[in-house]
Order: C-alpha cells, then sequence, then structure tokens
C-alpha cells in the first residue's frame, strides 16, 4: 500500500543508469516517464547553459499533476564543445581521439518540480582521460558500452579503465549527482533516507 504521507515521484529519464543510481539511495519512482524533448544545441551556446536549458526543458515536459518530477541531462564538455551521445560508431571515435590523453568536464543538470515550483541544480565534475591506443579504442567501440552515453563513453563500464583521476561527482559523470539529487528531492518535500517530512 502507498504511504499517504509520501508524495508520488516522477522520474522523468529514460536512462537505466539514473533509476539505479536512485535505487542505490533506497529511492524508487512511482513511475518512470521518459521526456520527449529537443536537445539539439543552440548556436553559440556554451555547456554549462545548455544542460540547464535542457534539464528544465525534460522536466517542463513531463505531465505531473500533484507528482514530484526529476529529470536530469548529462553532457560531456571538452572546452566550449558540447558532446551528446554519439548518433553512430563513427562519431563515438571522434569524440574519444578528441578525449584522449586530455581532461574534460562532464555536467549533469536536474530538474525537479512539484506544483508550480522547480528546483534546479548542476554539477560538474573534471575527467581525465589517458591516452587510448588505437588497439584500446577499438576494443572499447567493440562492446557498444559507447551507445547512449554523453561523449561515447561510460565510466561505469569498461570505459572505467580510461579514467585515471577526476575531480568532482562519480554519480554525477554516470548521469545523476546523488548527494544533490537528495537535496533537491527533501527540497521539494520528498522524504529521502529518514528525512521525516
Ligand atoms: C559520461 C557518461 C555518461 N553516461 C550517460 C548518462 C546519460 O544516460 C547519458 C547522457 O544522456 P542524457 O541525454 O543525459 O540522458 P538519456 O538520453 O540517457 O536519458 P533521458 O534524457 O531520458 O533522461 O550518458 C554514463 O552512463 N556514463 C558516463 O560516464
Amino acid at each position: 500500500m502507498s504511504n499517504p504521507q509520501k508524495p508520488r515521484l516522477i522520474l522523468g529519464s529514460g536512462s537505466p543508469r539514473r533509476l539505479e543510481l536512485l535505487a542505490q539511495i533506497g529511492v524508487v519512482p512511482d513511475a518512470v516517464l521518459p521526456p520527449d524533448v529537443d536537445e539539439s544545441v543552440h548556436a553559440g551556446e556554451l555547456p554549462r547553459d545548455y544542460v540547464k536549458r535542457i534539464a528544465r526543458a525534460k522536466v517542463d515536459a513531463v505531465a505531473a499533476e500533484d507528482a514530484i518530477v526529476l529529470c536530469a541531462d548529462t553532457t560531456v564538455a571538452a572546452g566550449r564543445r558540447i558532446m551528446g551521445k554519439p548518433a553512430d560508431v563513427d562519431e563515438a571515435r571522434a569524440f574519444l581521439t578528441l578525449l584522449s590523453g586530455r581532461r574534460h568536464n562532464v555536467i549533469t543538470a536536474m530538474a525537479v518540480k512539484r506544483g508550480d515550483r522547480v528546483w534546479t541544480r548542476d554539477v560538474q565534475t573534471a575527467v581525465r582521460m589517458k591516452r587510448l591506443s588505437v588497439a584500446e579504442m577499438d576494443a572499447y567501440l567493440a562492446t557498444d558500452d559507447w551507445r547512449g552515453k554523453a561523449g561515447g563513453y561510460a565510466i561505469q563500464g569498461p570505459a572505467g579503465a580510461f579514467i585515471p583521476w577526476l575531480n568532482g561527482s562519480f554519480t554525477g559523470v554516470v548521469g545523476l549527482p546523488l548527494a544533490e539529487a537528495a537535496t533537491l528531492l527533501m527540497a521539494a518535500g520528498y522524504p529521502v533516507y529518514g528525512d521525516p517530512r
């Protein structure tokens, strides 16, 4: 039976990672509704402005009624360049070639809404990828693990072997920075780990 004190929570995301990350802190959404938004980048748009705009567009696109809705967007930024999910293996290779041996940022923006109120937060993590040999890149691309992942890699998969250093939030790189997500959910009145509200 559902708890009458607990508001309904909708995860507005088709990302299995986000569902798993929420489960890690004991948060199980009542529904999962992937939003349908145009994720194209505006001319001259900076990476942080872009992810914030898309996270907000996602939360606006999910019909909520009286539920709390959580949405997020993750992008990889190399300088001003925005790397979303690669369309195909050639684009994944092009992204990895740019990231190889360099430092980049992974930014995840989140938006939570309840009624007409919206709470937002974005978390940036600096990540260093080791210089990849042709053999390493070929082997990784053959795993298909890059599919659906911003920048063409996933730190939680085999590409973890390519990441010797990061500064920021590991869960933010995977797609949902948990400390900040918990704070947003509690601000909206959703009880996380024993929060009595
Ligand atoms: C960099 C990186 C990204 N990712 C994933 C997280 C996101 O799922 C994806 C970025 O795409 P997003 O557009 O943020 O999300 P999505 O399309 O998967 O889901 P939805 O829009 O429905 O919420 O990249 C990883 O899983 N690991 C990583 O290391």
